[in-house]
């Protein structure tokens, strides 16, 4: 975690952008659909903390530069022919044949144009950055001879690829379920605004000042159980001499995995396991804590998240900030959200952002 604050000058500048927009929303009345918007947030901020640039994607309210869109076809693609690894092989074969552009071209072309900018500068970050971008730490290891420009290009595509969509839908599930359930918003409010009095929240919060609320972190664990961004089993091979699971021996070379969605709802791990319920996360609550079976929404072992903690550090950030100065009504209070599932599990719901009252806050 220690290196992951380094970022957080970068989550700081684009968390500016995003509460100025709420702000304009507010005053114009406009009804938003906030996953897309929140979309909008995680590409430019993990572009920010990736390579000190982004996509100007929350200013110009839409998907600019076309990657969100070209993601979300490359990651419907994989979700269709995952299963069959074979068949990328014939695929990619025939798209070569009919001269189609691989759908990540732009992405590369935009992180060529930004180590080119970076090696100008001499890796030198930007006047307004607070910390050391990503992209100066792999020009630094290839300085060294670390690492090669290939594994430079891999990183922030990665990054983008992998931090994006993950992180938006995230985002969008936690304040749907805290704008939907008063309880939890009236306490995490009570949280926000007791630590401004006794003067242990700055405004923006400081990372380590969030770090150390507990029903914030609570909500955020609550939020990954309730609601993995990623659907998909996460496939294993087992190793030679093959493995013995839940009593069934299986051989070597077989792919086994689980979905996080099938471990977080299974009953015999949680009661009530459709109820957000942040509270079966804090130890003082006279119940034992969950298994940390479900805490799988990173994923486990040696293929964990590596962006975990960067999810971490915007979470913790971002969302003290829209619940101390922001409501969110919602167009349809009555109807659940519409979830459309496939390698990510995206969720479409609009509303309307609405100052938070003065007189509600009780600071
Ligand atoms: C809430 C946000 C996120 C969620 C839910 C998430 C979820 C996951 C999951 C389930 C995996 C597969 C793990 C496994 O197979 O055990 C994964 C892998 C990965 N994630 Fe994330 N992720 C998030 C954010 C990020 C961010 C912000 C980054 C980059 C900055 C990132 C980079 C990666 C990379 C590089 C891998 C591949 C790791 C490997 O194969 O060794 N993720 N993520």
């Amino acid at each position: 975690m220690t290196t992951i604050v380094n970022y957080e000058g970068a989550v700081e500048r684009i968390n500016a952008v995003l509460m100025r927009k709420f702000g304009e929303f507010a005053d114009t009345l406009r009804l938003v659909d906030l996953p897309v918007f929140l979309q909008y947030y995680a590409f430019d901020v993990i572009a920010s903390i990736t390579m000190d640039r982004n996509f100007d994607m929350m200013e110009t309210e839409r998907d600019r530069t076309g990657f969100l869109h070209k993601i979300k076809v490359a990651t419907k693609h994989h979700m269709s022919f995952g299963p069959f690894p074979f068949l990328h092989v014939v695929l990619a074969r025939v798209a070569g044949l009919l001269k189609m552009k691989n759908p990540h071209n732009e992405l590369f072309q935009f992180i060529a144009e930004s180590v080119e900018r970076f090696r100008q500068l001499g890796s030198k970050p930007s006047e307004n950055q607070m910390s050391e971008p990503f992209l100066a730490k792999l020009l630094d290891l290839e300085r060294k001879g670390k690492i090669n420009e290939g594994s430079i290009f891999s990183s922030c595509g990665s990054n983008v690829i992998a931090g994006s969509d993950t992180t938006a839908i995230t985002l969008s599930a936690a304040f749907y379920y805290i704008y939907r359930n008063p309880i939890v918003l009236g306490k995490l409010r009570d949280e926000i605004d007791a630590r401004e009095r006794a003067g242990l929240l700055s405004n923006p919060a400081r990372f380590k000042e969030a770090q150390q609320m507990p029903y914030l972190q609570a909500i955020i664990k609550e939020t990954l159980r309730m609601h993995p961004a990623v659907a998909q089993m996460l496939p294993r091979e087992v190793p030679q001499n093959g493995v013995l699971l839940s009593g069934y021996k299986f051989p070597a070379k077989t792919q086994v995995g689980i979905s996080a969605w099938a471990l977080h709802y299974n009953p015999d791990l949680i009661d009530s396991p459709r109820a957000f319920r942040p509270e079966r996360w804090l130890e003082d609550h006279g119940h034992t804590l969950p298994s940390s079976a479900l805490n799988f929404a990173f994923g486990g072992g040696s293929r964990i998240c590596l962006g975990r903690n960067i999810s971490l550090l915007e979470l913790t950030k971002v969302i003290p900030e829209v619940v101390r100065h922001f409501d969110i009504r919602f167009e349809n209070p009555d109807q659940p959200w519409k979830l459309d599932v496939g390698w990510f599990t995206w969720s479409s719901y609009k509303c309307w952002i609405e100052k938070r009252k003065p007189a509600e806050r009780a600071v």
